[in-house]
């Protein structure tokens, strides 16, 4: 893995995937922060998207782990904050894509279309990436709205 401190959130239907992420990286040394949510009861996903971005956007984390059922609102959220690139990631050619041409800074998870292994399975891909830089750098510097 690339990176050693990691930031985690979901909503209710990302909780287990986040629960079995949490301790499969926990298993591997890596310090995971959790932003809740802290069960399967039904939330509101940007109350735990935020605290996530804003912690990647000032470096408390290095990067992040965003799931909700579709991967599609929790990534929309983060993605408000201009320090973050967040990618939702389906599968493990996404991932790798998201990092080496994307430098993507949260992995987004559709918590209800995937297993708890292909789900690691994902994550690993975009935590062992690195970024190509050279034309895809030209690109990402023009994502910001100036
Ligand atoms: O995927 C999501 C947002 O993109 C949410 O997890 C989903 O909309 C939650 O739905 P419900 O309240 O019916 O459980």
């Amino acid at each position: 893995m690339l990176f050693n401190k990691i930031g985690i959130s979901s909503d209710h239907a990302g909780f287990n995937i986040k629960t079995f992420l949490k301790g499969e990286l926990l298993k591997k040394g890596i310090e995971v922060i959790d932003f809740g949510t802290d069960s399967d009861d039904s939330t509101d996903y940007p109350d735990y998207a935020h605290p996530l971005a804003k912690a990647v956007e000032e470096g408390e984390c290095e990067v992040g782990i965003a799931i909700c059922g579709s991967g599609n609102g929790i990534s929309m959220t983060v993605n408000k904050h201009q320090g973050i690139r967040s990618a939702v990631c389906w599968n493990t050619e996404i991932a790798y894509l998201a990092r080496l041409h994307n430098n993507a800074n949260i992995c987004a998870l559709p918590g209800r279309f995937m297993k708890q292994q292909e789900a690691m399975k994902i994550v690993t891909a975009f935590f062992t990436t690195g970024f190509e830089g050279g034309r895809h750098k030209r690109r990402i510097d023009k994502i910001p709205v100036k």
